[in-house]
């Protein structure tokens, strides 16, 4: 099975944001990666709700929305009403994670949960049966461009082993630091999805670049 490619818009031309979404329809990629930061659960801010009605408006493929903020649940109706197919919530974020997750379905979109660098696999173990993706992050979250975060490909083959013991169906989504390279490595592991930002933005032809990852 070919990776499911969702490019993150983070490390797009935001002074010619349509270029690139344009760019995303007519390629390859399977989703598109949006990065929601707050500047509280994460060091940085990215854009908010009033761009992306915009962005949802010109994109022709499915939105796998990215939440870095504290408290996402309170945005559940914002995400939905972008038509996103994925709401990721962070692990680390979310006290009460089961009832997140529920309330995600209940909205009518895929609930993915994301764990940091440093938040270990096994924490999934309670919640992995409920999910649709389990994002792992593969660098601290909060910019693009970083390096990647080397023990990221055991803990997707640890995450493999924990879907299969289990039975669960989640899928295995990488963000942060992914190139052909590393790319390749993940696949290998087990990982299903793959998000690029710089390695594909970066590229001399992004589409290029998302046809590379695709053909991993
Ligand atoms: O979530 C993110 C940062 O928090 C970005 O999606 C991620 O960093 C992608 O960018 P790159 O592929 O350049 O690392």
């Amino acid at each position: 099975m070919k990776p499911i490619i969702s490019p993150s818009i983070l490390s797009a031309d935001f002074a010619y944001l349509a270029n690139d979404i344009e760019m995303i329809n007519g390629s390859e990629a399977d989703w598109v990666h949006i990065d929601i930061m707050d500047g509280v659960f994460v060091p940085n801010i990215s854009f908010g709700f009033p761009v992306l009605k915009y962005v949802a408006k010109l994109t022709e493929k499915p939105l796998d929305v990215h939440l870095m903020i504290v408290q996402p649940e309170k945005f559940i109706p914002e995400v939905k009403a972008l038509g996103a197919r994925i709401m990721n919530v962070h692990y680390e974020a979310c006290p009460h994670l089961h009832r997140v997750v529920q309330q995600i379905r209940e909205a009518g979109m895929l609930p993915a949960v994301t764990i940091n660098p440093a938040t270990p696999v096994a924490m999934l173990r309670d919640i992995i049966d409920d999910v649709y993706m389990v994002l792992i992050m593969g660098v601290n979250p909060g910019f693009g461009g970083q390096k990647f975060i080397e023990h990221t490909v055991d803990k997707v083959r640890e995450l493999r082993e924990l879907i299969t013991v289990t039975g669960s169906e989640a899928l295995i989504e990488v963000d942060g630091g992914v190139n052909l390279e590393t790319g390749a490595r993940l696949v290998e592991a087990g990982a299903n999805a793959l998000v690029a930002g710089n390695a594909v933005f970066s590229a001399p032809d992004p589409a290029e670049a998302i046809r590379a990852l695709k053909n991993l």
